[in-house]
C-alpha cells in the first residue's frame, strides 16, 4: 500500500470534484441522518465527501430522518464476591451459598435507573464523579456492556443488535492505536480495512485526505503516533487521530470516554470545536467529561449528571443552574458551572446555599448521602417524568427505515483482502519497532552474550557437556519476558521443563507436552548446531576417543539431521498463529463483536 505517499494523496483530491450542494453527507449512518440543518458554510466544507455506502438512498427514499436516541431505566449491576468473613463457619457457608447461585450471592448496583435522550446534531456530556458510572452508561449505549443490563436503548427505534455496530463509533479512554505507524498511516490502513471495496483506492485515499483537514491533522500527518518508547505526537493529536479512526466510516452516534482527559485546555477547547463541526453534521454525540471549564460546559448541548449510579440532572447545559436555582442551590462565589454541578453530585455544599429542609442535618458526618439523596428524589419527581413523556413522544420510525438499518452488512472486504490489509499493516509495524535502534542494541547485546556463553565451547569432557545449555536457557528467559502473565508463565515452565534441558526422561503421562513445546525443539536444534554425532571426546581417557554420540548427555537427541526442527518449529510458529485467530475469532462471535 502507498500509504504515506502525501503527493499520491494530493494528486488524487484532483480526482474527485467538489461537489457543492450534495444533500446528503457521505450517508453511511444507518440512522438516516439528514443534514438540512447544516449549515451552508459547513456544506462547502464538506463538499468533497463521497458518499460512502448505498444503503443511504434506501433511507432516504423511507423518509428517514434521525430520531433522538432514547435511553430509558437503564440499569447495571455487578455480581461481587462477598465479603469475607471473620468467622470461618460463616465465610465457608457464605462460599456454599455463592456456588449453589442462591439468593445469598451478592450484587452491586452501578447505574440505578437512568433515562434521557439525545438527538442528532446534539452533543450529550455525561457528567459526575470518579466512579458515579459515566463510562458504563456509555458502554451500555454503544451495545459494549449488554450482561446483567436492564432498561431500553434505542436507536431509531430498534434495541440494539450487531448490525448497528458499524454505526457506532466508541473513542475508547485509551487509545489503541499503533505506535510505529504515522498519522496519515493510521488512517490510510483503517479506510483500506473498514470501506467499502467498491469504493475505489482514489476515494479512500481522498476520504483519508477529508478526515486530516476536518481534524486539522495536517501538521503532524508524517509524524508517528508514539507510544512510552517512542517519541510521537501530542496528546491532543492522538485523541483526533483516535477520532479520525473513528469517523472514517461516518458513524452516526459517536461516543467517546473522556475525550479531553490529559489535555491542556486549549487542546482540549480546539477538540470540543472539532465535535461541534461533526455533531452539526447530524451525528450524535456523547461524551464522558471530567471537569470542563466554563467556556466547554456551554458547548455541550445536553448534559446529564449522574451521582452514585442515580441521575441528579438531565436536560439542556444552559438550563443546569437555573434548575439548580429553582431548588435553591445557588453558588455563594462565582464558579465554573461544571465544578458547581460536580459538587452537588459528591454532596459537597460547601460554598452553596442549600434548601431549608437540608439545614438541619448539615455538620452531620451523614450530611453529603443527605444532599445526594436529596437531589435524587428532586430529579425523580421533577425531570424523570417530563423526560419520560418527551421518549414517548418521538413520532415513530418507519417500518421500511428500521428494516433497512437492521440489515447486517457483510464485511465490505473479502477474508483475503483483509489479510493483506492487515498484514501490511504488521509488516510495517514491526519492521520499524524491530529496526528501531534501541532493539538493535539490545539484539546485538543479547546476541553477543548467547554467542560468549557459547564460545568455544569446550566438550573435552562429560561434565562441560552438560554446562552448554545454559545459553539456551537464557535465550528462553529472554523470549518468555514478552510473554508475561499467570497462563503464559505456566505454560511456559512446563515447556522449559519437558524442552530437555532439565528433566530428559519425562514421565510418560506428561510426554506428549514435549510435542508441543517450542523449546523442545529449539533446543534439540540448538545442540545439532553446536556439535556433531561423529565429533569425539575424551581421547586422553583410557579407553581412547568417544563419539560425542555415545555420549549419555545426547541419549536422547540424535545429534545428525535437524531439518525436521526447522520444519516443527515454522509448522508451530503457524499453528500457534492460527490458534490464536480462532481463539480471537471465537471470541468476536461470542461477544457479537
Ligand atoms: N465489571 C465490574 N465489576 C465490578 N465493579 C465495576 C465493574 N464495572 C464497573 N464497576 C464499578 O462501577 C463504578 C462505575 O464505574 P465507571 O467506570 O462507569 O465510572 P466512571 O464514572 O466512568 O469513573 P471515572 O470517571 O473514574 O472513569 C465503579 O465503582 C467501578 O468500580
Amino acid at each position: 500500500m502507498e500509504c504515506g505517499r502525501q503527493d499520491e494523496i494530493e494528486d488524487l483530491q484532483s480526482l474527485s470534484p467538489p461537489t457543492l450542494g450534495s444533500i446528503r453527507i457521505s450517508g453511511s449512518n444507518g440512522f438516516g441522518h439528514n443534514i438540512d440543518f447544516m449549515s451552508q458554510a459547513y456544506l462547502r466544507n464538506r463538499s468533497s465527501e463521497i458518499d460512502i455506502l448505498q444503503e443511504d438512498q434506501i433511507l432516504s427514499s423511507t423518509g428517514g430522518h434521525d430520531r433522538p436516541l432514547p435511553f430509558a431505566d437503564v440499569e447495571f449491576k455487578v455480581k461481587v464476591r462477598g465479603a469475607s468473613s471473620v468467622n470461618p463457619v460463616k465465610a465457608v457457608v457464605s462460599k456454599v451459598a455463592s456456588q449453589l447461585n442462591t439468593e445469598h450471592d451478592n450484587y452491586k448496583q452501578i447505574l440505578k435507573g437512568i433515562s434521557g435522550s439525545i438527538g442528532p446534531g446534539e452533543i450529550l456530556a455525561l457528567m459526575g464523579p470518579s466512579g458515579s458510572g459515566k463510562t458504563t452508561l456509555l458502554k451500555i449505549i454503544g451495545g459494549r456492556l449488554r450482561e446483567n443490563v436492564r432498561g431500553n436503548v434505542t436507536y431509531n427505534d430498534i434495541s440494539y443488535n450487531p448490525a448497528l455496530k458499524r454505526r457506532i463509533g466508541f473513542v475508547t479512554q485509551d487509545d489503541v492505536l499503533f505506535p510505529q505507524l504515522t498519522v496519515e498511516e493510521t488512517l490510510v490502513f483503517a479506510a483500506f480495512l473498514r470501506l467499502p471495496s467498491r469504493m475505489s483506492k482514489n476515494q479512500k485515499y481522498d476520504r483519508v485526505e477529508l478526515i486530516i483537514k476536518e481534524l486539522g491533522l495536517q501538521r503532524c500527518r508524517h509524524t508517528r503516533i508514539g507510544g512510552p518508547f517512542v517519541k510521537g505526537i501530542s496528546g491532543g493529536e492522538r485523541k483526533r487521530t483516535s477520532i479520525g479512526h473513528e469517523i472514517l466510516v461516518d458513524p452516526s452516534l459517536l461516543l467517546l470516554d473522556e475525550p479531553t482527559s490529559g489535555l491542556d485546555s486549549t487542546s482540549a477547547n480546539k477538540l470540543l470545536q472539532i465535535l461541534q463541526g461533526l455533531a452539526k453534521a447530524g451525528r450524535t454525540i456523547i461524551s464522558t467529561i471530567h471537569q470542563p471549564s466554563s467556556r466547554m460546559f456551554y458547548m455541550f448541548d445536553k448534559v446529564l449528571l449522574i451521582s452514585e449510579g442515580s441521575p441528579v440532572y438531565c436536560g439542556k447545559a444552559r438550563e443546569s443552574m437555573d434548575y439548580f436555582a429553582s431548588l435553591r442551590f445557588i453558588p455563594e462565589l462565582a464558579m465554573n458551572p461544571a465544578e458547581f454541578l460536580l459538587d452537588l453530585a459528591t454532596g459537597q455544599v460547601n460554598d452553596i446555599s442549600v434548601p431549608e429542609e437540608l439545614l438541619a442535618s448539615r455538620g452531620s458526618s451523614e450530611y453529603e448521602k443527605v444532599v445526594i439523596r436529596y437531589l435524587q428524589n428532586k430529579y425523580k419527581i421533577e425531570l424523570e417524568p417530563k423526560e419520560k413523556v418527551e421518549n414517548h413522544q418521538t413520532p415513530k420510525v418507519s417500518e421500511r427505515l428500521q428494516i433497512a438499518i437492521q440489515v447486517k452488512k457483510d464485511w465490505t472486504l473479502t477474508w483475503w483482502e483483509q489479510f493483506r490489509v492487515l498484514f501490511k499493516r504488521t509488516f510495517k509495524e514491526r519492521w520499524r519497532d524491530y529496526f528501531d535502534h534501541l532493539r538493535l542494541i539490545q539484539a546485538f547485546g543479547v546476541a553477543v552474550l548467547l554467542g560468549l556463553l557459547w564460545w568455544k565451547s569446550n566438550c573435552t569432557n562429560e561434565a562441560h557437556l552438560r554446562d552448554q545449555g545454559a545459553g539456551e536457557l537464557f535465550g528462553a528467559a529472554v523470549m518468555s519476558i514478552k510473554r508475561a502473565g499467570m497462563i503464559a508463565s505456566l505454560i511456559l515452565m512446563l515447556f522449559l521443563l519437558t524442552g530437555g534441558y532439565y528433566v530428559q526422561h519425562i514421565p510418560v503421562f506428561m510426554q506428549w507436552l514435549k510435542y508441543v513445546s517450542f523449546m523442545y525443539y529449539g533446543f534439540r536444534l540448538l545442540v545439532k548446531v553446536q556439535y556433531s554425532g561423529d565429533q569425539l571426546y575424551e581421547c586422553e581417557s583410557k579407553g581412547g576417543c568417544r563419539r560425542l554420540q555415545s555420549s549419555p548427555s545426547f541419549d536422547t537427541v540424535n545429534l545428525n539431521g535437524g531439518l525436521k526442527e526447522v520444519w516443527v518449529l515454522l509448522a508451530m510458529a503457524l499453528a500457534y498463529r492460527l490458534c490464536a485467530y480462532v481463539c480471537l475469532r471465537r471470541k468476536i462471535n461470542m461477544y457479537h463483536l
